[in-house]
């Protein structure tokens, strides 16, 4: 299981080459001026997705050098290895399987323990839908992989989740997530989902036993139909006193795991049918990226692109703007999903890479974002390509009517002028000599002209890509979480870096546990004078 790294590939050397003597220099507004077929050659139909790439720098000789770049780390026999299951993540010694979660019956390993598992659970989840279950509550008790996906794709499809049935998310050791929760619920109506792949999470198992002490306290009975677990961890939980567990295994990594029963309020929200939409669109997301030729495969563009800014334009993070409120925890889960895979510093082989890995991933839903951070991505000194997400056609369900629908559905237009607009805007800039033909009113009287136009001004030239989906559902947010999945599984297969383990979280765990104990006695031997210093205080 050795492939070469990207450094390794003669087209490493090459592209270097090439951004001195184009990349570097690329003007966009240049190569829309220049190529009229620009937006055609550049977009294309991904499975639900649409992409918009033209607003990227980037031209055919970049993307010539890209595939070959891809071609000599292996690309192709990286991607197969995943989908077959060799063990990738081999500083574990697993396979990385959450392909086979979204499979049809029979289409990848482990089909029949799958869809085993599928089956319970959707049905457990229909049983808790049905009108006689007596749950109104759903309190989803999990953090990191365990909570990101599905509290992210739980908001995204409100429009499909059944009307009366209040989901909610606790993640936080700090209690001040759970306590506002716990003061809206009658424990004789709430279902508890314990989730947590390994069942030794701090934070869940301390929220998990505060759920239990307040539920008893409360007058509430038989925490064996009030609480369940979603765990790989089966025995974690019985230990625990939880006789109900959906298990999962060890292949499905914690940021990949909202397809498996980890995926259990999602599907309690929506019901199966929906959920299986979910499975399928990520499905034919899978398939594309498995079979679709290097040029005309999104996730691998992406991520070719995403190497292309990181490692030769120098450009070190990516914002995320989906104008689409329902994706707005959207930015926290690709937070995790790309900065826990692709925050490594070593190659496969433990040695330190000579190149830069994971962008800092970030943003907000729009047009929010463009009243706080827009400025800096405007005019500040840093290029950050961002990624716009648009949905075509909203889906404000059935009791939106009359006025209040005319007028929601006049606000989609904004919202979507308002997207197309801000990637318009990074891309032409405006000149300080075309600043100097505008009224700025506003502007103090007592500056020059000229001055006031250099504040005007915006450099433009700032690249960004548009996803276009035709409506948010199930089937096209499968197929865009899958899109990411893949795109980030390439720059790390590119990067020659485990994609799959997560070491760096680790230290802070263990140091956590070490100062617990002397928050309590005070003991602050042998620590540094910040750590000492500030526990006492804190003590104090
Ligand atoms: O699901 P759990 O075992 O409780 O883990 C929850 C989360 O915590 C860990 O520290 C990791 O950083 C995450 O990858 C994981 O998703």
């Amino acid at each position: 299981m050795s492939y070469p790294r990207c450094d390794q590939s003669p087209a490493w050397a090459a592209l270097q080459d090439h951004y001195r003597r184009s990349g570097a220099q690329f003007d966009l507004r240049a190569a829309f001026a220049a190529e009229p077929e620009r937006f055609a050659q550049w977009s294309l139909q991904a499975p639900e997705v649409f992409a918009d790439l033209s607003k990227n720098r980037i031209e055919a000789a970049t993307l010539d050098l890209l595939v070959q770049l891809a071609e000599g780390c292996q690309l192709g026999a990286q991607r197969e290895a995943m989908f077959k299951g060799e063990p990738i993540n081999h500083t574990e010694g697993r396979a990385v399987l959450h392909t086979a979660l979204r499979a049809p019956a029979g289409a990848a390993p482990f089909s029949d323990e799958v869809q085993a598992s599928l089956a319970r659970m959707l049905a457990f989840a229909e049983s808790v839908r049905a009108a006689d279950s007596g749950i109104r509550d759903v309190v989803h008790i999990g953090i990191g992989g365990s909570d990101l996906g599905p509290a992210m794709v739980v908001q995204a499809l409100q429009a499909f989740a059944k009307p009366g049935l209040r989901l909610h998310f606790v993640s936080n050791v700090d209690g001040h997530d759970l306590a506002p929760v716990l003061r809206e619920l009658d424990p004789a109506r709430t279902l508890f989902v314990i989730a947590s792949k390994t069942f030794t999470t701090q934070e869940t198992l301390a929220n998990a036993l505060a759920a239990k002490a307040w539920f008893l306290a409360a007058g509430g009975s038989d925490v064996g139909r009030h609480f369940v677990a979603t765990s790989s961890n089966t025995a974690a939980a019985a230990e625990f006193g939880i006789h109900t567990t959906f298990g999962f295994w060890d292949w499905v990594g914690g940021r990949y795991s909202l397809w498996s029963v980890i995926g259990l309020p999602i599907a309690i929200a929506i019901g199966a049918e929906h959920f299986r939409a979910l499975l399928a669109g990520a499905w034919a997301m899978d398939e594309h990226f498995r079979a679709a030729p290097l040029r005309q495969n999104l996730p691998a563009l992406l991520g070719l692109l995403d190497i292309w800014y990181r490692n030769f334009h120098g450009f070190t993070s990516r914002s995320v703007a989906p104008y689409h409120q329902g994706l707005k925890r959207l930015p926290a889960y690709l937070q995790q999903l790309e900065m826990e895979s692709n925050g490594k510093g070593v190659d496969r082989e433990g040695q330190a890479l000579p190149y830069g890995t994971s962008p800092v991933v970030w943003g907000e839903a729009g047009t929010n974002g463009q009243h706080a951070y827009f400025q800096m991505l405007h005019q500040g000194t840093d290029v950050i390509p961002v990624e716009f997400i648009a949905v075509k056609t909203p889906t404000h369900g059935p009791q939106v009517t009359g006025e209040l629908a005319e007028r929601l559905a006049d606000q989609h237009v904004k919202l979507l002028a308002n997207c197309l607009a801000q990637s318009q805007a990074l891309m032409q800039g405006k000149s300080v000599e075309e600043a100097l033909h505008e009224r700025a009113p506003t502007a103090s009287k007592s500056l020059g002209v000229l001055t006031v136009a250099r504040h005007r001004s915006f450099p433009g030239n700032r690249p960004s890509t548009t996803l276009l989906l035709e409506t948010l559902n199930p089937r096209s947010l499968g197929a865009l979480i899958a899109l990411y999945e893949h795109r980030v599984f390439v720059s790390g297969a590119l990067w020659g870096i485990n994609s799959f383990d997560q070491w760096g979280v680790e230290l802070g765990k263990a140091l956590c546990s070490s100062l617990l104990p002397r928050l309590g006695s005070g003991d602050v031997a042998g620590l540094d004078a910040s750590t000492a210093g500030l526990l006492q205080k804190l003590r104090a």
